[in-house]
């Protein structure tokens, strides 16, 4: 017995103080068994309503036991916060809903989480989502920050980001929520449940299904070990009280919950154990009556052309998945307006939806997450996260859908969000008998009826480049399409970080150069009006029709006619755009180049009402996703290609000037957002530049800066790829997690890279009288002490350690650092001028050995280049002798990755 403590009496007892209720006589063995096996087969609805009482009077309602102690020796109960009655009777009844070994009913929802993480000691791994309500949120960071447990923040409905910080050695509570708050982002349960436990044993899986509840999702019954609910939602469904459910599977964890609860002191109070029977009996009538509805809402909105969180919708990205697991899709669902301001005016202007934080209530809720329940997480965090700032997240109650609509339509006309639709034939929308008593098509047709008498509310322009853009992809328009006249080719280079990788993400300087490794691409004209993506490195093939992009989401308002990108993402549209090339069977690398040509040809395009078709076909010597900056180089690529296509810039002659290139840099910054989440502009800064820089980002009002180094070229440095892929995406956003949970660990780590670089900076700007030999020799050391920051970062990789091994160790004493963000890719090892050239190939070849890539690499070197006067293109003969233009694209393609570099030299005179 470990526990020296008495445990509330367990729903497998059915304990339910038999010996206090017990009044009628005993009914026969057979008979009970009868029952059961008949009740076992009850549905839902059944078993929300038939509590299980033996009140010694006949009582209906399990009666309130409103006391502290109990008194005599032998009872089943002696103090309230141990056991009671009420609360064992409720716990009974919630372990039968979620078909648990047993329930546990707290004072809150958070108390639930605060209960289980009290099971993860320090030093051990949280795993959490990045979807997360700000209370959450808010616990998770003070176990971080004060009980030394190791919280990250991963895309827990992505198993890629969570598989990295799994580990069998690495004791780690994975905290999943589906769908998430308020993104309604879906995580496929079991599959994760199942790949957790296969790559950690240990690991504890604990589901916050607070957004579906026992009636739509029972996660226990999915492979996760500990469920918990806050009761004041669904459960309770009338925001008179507040409870939180745990539900175990297992005996074990069972009892260290149970223990964890009598020794907090947190069980439900007898009262609201109470009201929280009262509420679940009618659980799943209300919740029918509530999707139903927000399903409705949903439609309405989605008709409207708002960007619409919901899972039920048709256009969510992993419906499928949520109704594998889930057998409705809730009644909260939200969306974006484009605009925070916009928003806050809707939010204001709703009266039958009160604004207020939580859900699952019988009453409707309107609220801006980013100002309210999400308010405690920081607005940087937020973006880093991908929460838009103008989310409006709607909890929908049991209120007839007619009014519902009805104030949701006068609070977005109200708050300018929609206009009348003049063309519309009616505005007024008779009232129908009963929404309810209609087929699912009729109540349908009635909310896509009425959302046609609206349109979302566009500038005047905006409405004409609209209608414009309509017509021209339906094809009956006389305005004339434009065409590129000619192939536009470019290159742009990767780079190499030598020091303060990651801490430049957090404001700390770091240096940089770029490498003569390129990434090639032609944007090739078509006539079809379509857009698509050529990349042979990674077989993607794929089109698009130019007129079934979201154009109703191009955001709106601002200076369209500024040549500079935005410095944000407008979340709608990538959402959108994210969602429509989720359905082409397209690995992760393909999905990443498609948003972001797709993402930039439509912002660029939204200045143009005559947006030409074309095809972009890249191919790069770059290794993808190896630290040397790949999605920098494509970036650069796609950014200046589409801005020559789209007439943002002149095709320059003599080179790109430093206006021009600033201008690429903007969108190239762009795209690196969206394949990166939070970059801090070097590698973009250094691939459209070229050369080697110190670079700070600007950063909380502070300016950035970005220095030419001129002390560098001449350094020679040995690239090792570790060939293990990783994804820049979430390491960045590791450290980003760690840095939150462990500001005290992280920030003297950030600070001593800020030296390392400082010095390096110096030494490396070209007018340090250090000598050579010494400088040599500094350099080496701070590569070094840079490691040990990286690996204390945890963005080192075991790979990575056996290259630092192998290069440090006799005979070859060298200085060797992983580059970029780590966690695989590549290492970089300085070599000093007098090091052998045998040596050097001895090296290499004891590289290549143990399974790695070496490649020593010439730095410095042009920035983004233009192919300026292409020699006439290569011209063969046909079989009826005439001419035939091969395009450069099929010599993109066909030059493989050794060949690229003497292809595009062979294609006549470059600018840089
Ligand atoms: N040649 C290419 N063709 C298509 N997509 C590419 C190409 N090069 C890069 N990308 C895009 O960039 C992504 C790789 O970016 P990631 O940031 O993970 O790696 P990296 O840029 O090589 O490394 P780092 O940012 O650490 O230097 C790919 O998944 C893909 O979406
Ligand atoms: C890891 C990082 O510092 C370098 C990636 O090449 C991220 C960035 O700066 O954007």
């Amino acid at each position: 017995m470990p526990f020296a403590v008495r445990y509330p009496p367990s729903p497998s007892e059915t304990s339910l103080a038999t010996s206090i209720f017990e009044t009628t006589p005993a009914k026969s063995v057979s008979e009970e068994e009868a029952h059961l096996a008949r009740s076992a087969k009850w549905q839902f609805s059944t078993l929300c309503a038939s509590v299980d009482n033996k009140d010694q009077y006949g009582s209906s309602a399990v009666p309130i036991y409103q006391t502290a102690t109990f008194k005599g020796m032998d009872g089943p109960y002696d103090y309230t916060r141990s056991g009671n009655p009420t609360r064992g009777a409720l716990e009974a009844h919630l372990a039968k809903l979620y078909g648990a070994h047993a329930c546990y009913a707290l004072s809150t929802g958070m108390t639930c989480l605060d209960v289980i993480l009290r099971l993860v000691k320090p030093g051990e791994t949280v795993l959490a989502g990045d979807d997360l309500y700000g209370g959450t949120n808010r616990l998770l960071t003070y176990i971080g920050t004060h009980g030394g447990v190791d919280v990250r923040h991963v895309d827990t409905t992505r198993l890629d980001e969570l598989e990295p910080h799994l580990g069998p050695g690495n004791k780690s509570m994975v905290l999943l929520e589906s769908p998430t708050n308020p993104l309604l982002k879906i995580a496929d349960i079991p599959t994760i449940c199942a790949a957790v436990k296969a790559a950690a044993p240990s690991a504890l899986i604990v589901v916050d299904n607070t957004m579906m509840s026992p009636y739509l999702q029972r996660p226990l019954n999915l492979g996760a070990d500990i469920v918990y609910d806050s009761g004041t939602k669904y459960l309770s469904g009338h925001h008179d009280l507040m409870a939180g459910i745990i539900a175990v599977g297992e005996p074990e964890v069972a009892k260290s919950i149970a223990f964890l609860i009598n020794a907090v002191g947190c069980g439900l109070a007898p009262f609201d154990c109470f009201l929280l029977l009262r509420g679940i009996k009618t659980m799943s009538v209300r919740m029918d009556r509530q999707i139903a509805t927000a399903e409705l809402v949903a439609l309405y909105l989605h008709e409207l052309g708002f960007l619409v969180h919901y899972p039920g919708l048709k256009s969510h990205p992993k419906r499928d998945i949520h109704y594998k697991q889930a057998t409705g899709a809730g009644a909260v669902l939200s969306f974006t307006t484009g605009d925070k301001s916009l928003s806050e005016k809707v939010v204001g202007s709703a009266r039958l939806w009160g604004i207020s934080v939580s859900f699952g209530a019988v009453n409707s809720l309107i609220s801006m997450p980013c100002l309210m329940s999400h308010a405690s997480i920081s607005a940087a965090v937020r973006a880093e996260r991908g929460l838009p700032e103008d989310l409006i997240r709607l909890c929908v109650g049991i209120e007839d859908p007619r009014d519902l609509i009805d104030d949701l339509e006068h609070s977005l006309f109200a708050g300018g969000a929609i206009v009348p639709d003049l063309s519309h034939p009616t505005l007024s929308h008779p009232r129908m008998a009963n929404l309810y008593e209609l087929g699912r098509e009729h109540r349908e047709h009635w909310v896509i009826e009425r959302a046609r008498a609206y349109k979302r509310s566009l500038p005047e322009n905006a409405i004409q480049k609209l209608v414009d853009g309509v017509k021209r992809g339906l094809g009956f328009s006389s305005i004339p399409r434009k065409q590129l006249a000619n192939e536009i080719t470019v290159s742009a280079p990767g780079k190499v970080i030598l020091f303060g990788e990651h801490a430049v993400v957090h404001g700390v300087t770091a240096i940089a150069s770029s490498v003569d490794l390129r990434c090639y691409a032609v944007l090739t004209p078509r006539s079809d009006h379509k857009i698509a993506l050529e990349a042979s490195d990674s077989s993607i093939e794929l089109e698009w029709d130019i007129s079934a992009l979201p154009w109703n989401l191009l955001p709106l308002g601002g200076d369209r006619g500024k040549r500079e990108a935005d410095k944000e993402l407008d979340s709608a549209l990538l959402h959108s755009i994210e969602a429509l090339v989720e359905d082409s069977n397209v690995n992760k690398t393909g999905k990443g180049a498609s948003v972001t040509l797709l993402y930039t040809y439509m912002l660029m395009a939204g200045n143009d009402v005559n947006a030409p078709g074309v095809t972009l076909t890249v191919s790069s010597t770059l290794p993808i996703g190896a630290g040397l900056g790949s999605s920098a180089a494509y970036s650069t690529c796609v950014s200046t290609s589409l801005l020559l296509a789209h007439s943002y810039i002149d095709p320059p002659k003599n080179g790109f000037d430093p206006a021009t290139r600033d201008v690429v840099d903007s969108w190239a910054f762009l795209c690196e957002k969206i394949l990166h989440g939070n970059p801090s502009g070097i590698d973009n800064a250094v691939s459209v530049r070229g050369g080697a820089v110190a670079f700070t980002r600007a950063m909380g009002g502070r300016a950035g800066g970005l220095e030419g180094l001129h002390g560098f070229s001449s350094i020679r440095l040995l690239l090792t790829n570790t060939l293990v892929p990783r994804d820049t995406k979430s390491l960045v956003a590791r450290v980003s997690a760690k840095r939150l949970a462990e500001p005290e660990v992280v920030d003297p780590i950030l600070k001593s890279i800020q030296t390392i670089s400082d010095e390096a900076k110096t030494l490396l700007s070209g007018t340090s009288d250090v000598g050579r030999q010494a400088l040599v020799l500094r350099l080496e050391t701070l590569i070094r002490q840079n490691q040990v920051y990286l690996t204390q970062l945890g963005v080192s990789h075991p790979s990575l350690e056996m290259i630092v091994a192998a290069t440090t160790g006799e005979p070859f004493n060298l200085a060797t650092k992983l580059t970029g963000a780590g966690g695989g890719g590549c290492a970089l090892t300085l070599i000093p001028d007098g090091f052998s050239e045998t040596s050097l190939q001895a090296l290499m070849e004891d590289l290549t050995n143990l399974g790695f890539q070496p490649h020593l690499t010439a730095l410095g070197g042009s920035g983004v280049g233009f192919l300026l006067s292409p020699t006439s293109d290569e011209r063969i003969e046909s079989d009826t002798g005439e001419g035939m233009t091969i395009p450069k694209r099929s010599g993109l393609r066909d030059a493989g990755s050794d060949g690229l570099a003497n292809w595009a030299e062979s294609l006549g005179t470059w600018v840089y």
